[in-house]
């Protein structure tokens, strides 16, 4: 699909890059401004994640995301080895949905275990706030991403503007907590109390169009919680969270991002840590 770039990228913590904004004519006569470009969420994403894999070099070690906005820096990825433009990728890929797809565009795949360093990872996200803290997991795959991307010497988000929250739990969706299923009732009422300040609900989720528990990629379940208000200091709520027993992870990615790239009408941001 042609994608329709924005008329500039605007990057905050470097340099400002400007383009196609300048009028190539020379006639005297001023040309009328070009038409608005309107995008499609599905453009912005992709527009994200073709900027992010401009990072991508030959030789190095990939954490994939997960997600609608990851797939598509993966599928450019592929399309880039293909084309013999990049050579010697390794991907380590954060889900098993990933890994099916970058399996069928022929990206050679790892884990961890054989390389505990990865150089760069992409990856979408639900939430990001001005100090590119995030939200991830509505996906479902908190915990091999948290792991990946924490290993990873870069890390960089890949968004559409709607993404941008003013705090986290400003979006008023699910921040997904990852625990055992053994007694998950117990585990989702302990932390809905943590947060009864905040008037914190804690939900089970489940699959679309069925009661059935959603079961991770690693046999756990997730249990989402949504905020009225502002939960305050990150650090301490993440800590408490991960106190409790039978949680495994949850889905605040606090100082984790190096850079995020956001995709808006207006053109591309890329926030630098
Ligand atoms: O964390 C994730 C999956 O666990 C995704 O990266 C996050 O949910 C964003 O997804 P999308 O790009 O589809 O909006």
């Amino acid at each position: 699909m042609a994608i329709a770039f924005p008329r500039f990228v605007r990057s905050e913590s470097s340099a400002i890059e400007e383009a196609n904004m300048a009028s190539s004519s020379s006639s005297s006569v001023p040309s009328p401004p070009p038409p608005p470009v309107f995008l499609t969420q599905e453009e912005l994403k992709q527009i994200a994640a073709y900027k992010a894999v401009e990072f991508v070099e030959s030789g190095m070690v990939l954490g994939l995301g997960t997600g609608s906005t990851a797939k598509y820096a993966i599928e450019r990825i592929g399309e880039l080895l293909h084309q013999g433009k990049l050579k010697n990728i390794v991907g380590i890929p954060t889900s098993k949905q990933t890994h099916e797809q970058a399996l069928s565009l022929g990206i050679p795949l790892s884990d961890l275990d054989s390389h505990s360093i990865v150089d760069l990872a992409i990856d979408g996200a639900d939430e990001v706030d001005p100090y590119l803290n995030l939200v991830k997991g509505r996906g479902g795959s908190l915990l091999r991403e948290k792991m990946i991307e924490g290993a990873s010497r870069k890390f960089v988000v890949i968004v559409d503007e709607s993404k941008m929250v003013p705090y986290i739990g400003g979006s008023h969706l699910a921040m997904p907590v990852e625990i055992v299923p053994f007694c998950w009732k117990f585990t989702a009422e302990r932390l809905q109390r943590l947060f009864e300040d905040s008037g914190c609900v804690a939900k089970l989720r489940t699959y679309k169009d069925s009661d059935e528990p959603f079961v991770t990629d690693n046999a756990n379940y997730i249990v989402e919680l949504y905020f009225e208000k502002d939960i305050g200091d990150l650090n301490a709520a993440s800590d408490s969270i991960l106190r409790l027993p039978g949680v495994v992870e949850h889905g605040m990615f606090l100082n984790m991002a190096s850079t995020v790239i956001v995709a808006g009408e207006l053109g591309i941001t890329v926030k630098n840590k």
